[in-house]
């Protein structure tokens, strides 16, 4: 594989391969959504083809990472078919350093929080830009609801403080549909001071299926930084 061009793309790139060495032959693989989990699948499928690795199976947490799974030969399965994850391995939007995050950035978040929280080990990959000292710094929190709750449930996060916006698509005309069929609020918040209280409190107005809060449930966080030039990988 070649290297990737920008700094960016080239921290993706090395966190993805960083976190495809984490797994062992043998395993069940929670595979995340986004630019960064790209490289991952790319890295396993490369790693079953010449044999370093063997015998996985990969939990998609959306078409993407389905269609990307299919494409580099990791074979799949769904929840239904196995009895526990071993590890997975998702990209996110925002981390603080307690390890929380914002996901939700590719609207995949509902499964993607029910992919890794039922992981053994569920490790994070994001370039050194995703760090924030507070979630809710640079990234909105987004919210997945079901299209006829959409204005009481709008109505609902503005009291409790938030700006929501609809998400629109941008190759699509009208609002982003979920890989569940359902829309997405991007919700700002001025400052998010309790992460784990308004997870809770977002998920209880009825007509959300889930937010992008992820808290107390990452192991590990593999971050990629350039330095001279040259790609590097940073554990938190
Ligand atoms: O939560 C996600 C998708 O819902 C992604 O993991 C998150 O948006 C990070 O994406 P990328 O690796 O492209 O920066």
């Amino acid at each position: 594989m070649t290297a990737a061009a920008d700094p960016v793309k080239l921290m993706k790139q090395e966190v993805g391969k960083a976190a495809a060495a984490l797994v062992k032959s043998g395993s069940i693989v929670g595979l995340g959504t986004g630019s960064t989990t790209a490289y991952t699948i790319q890295f396993l499928g490369d790693h079953l083809k010449s044999g370093e690795l063997q015998d996985i199976i990969g939990i998609p947490t959306s078409f993407q990472s389905e269609v990307l799974a299919k494409q580099y030969g990791v074979p799949l399965a769904t929840l239904d078919a196995i009895d526990h994850i071993d590890i997975a391995i998702d990209g996110a939007d925002e981390v603080d350093p307690q390890k929380n995050l914002i996901k939700g950035g590719g609207a995949a978040h509902t499964r993607e929080k029910v992919v890794d929280y039922l992981a053994e080990q569920f490790i994070v990959v994001v370039d050194s830009g995703k760090l924030v000292e507070r979630l809710g710094s640079t990234f909105a929190v987004p919210v997945e609801v079901i299209p006829m709750a959409i204005t009481p449930v709008t109505n609902a996060i503005k009291k409790l403080g938030g700006k929501p916006e609809l998400r629109m698509g941008i190759k699509k005309a009208g609002p982003v549909i979920t890989d569940q069929g359902n829309f997405v609020l991007d919700v700002r918040f001025d400052s998010i001071e309790d992460p784990v209280s308004l997870e809770k409190t977002l998920n209880n107005i009825p007509g959300v299926l889930e937010n992008g809060i992820f808290v107390n449930c990452v192991d590990l966080v593999l971050i990629g930084e350039v330095k001279d030039g040259q790609p590097l990988v940073r554990q938190l």
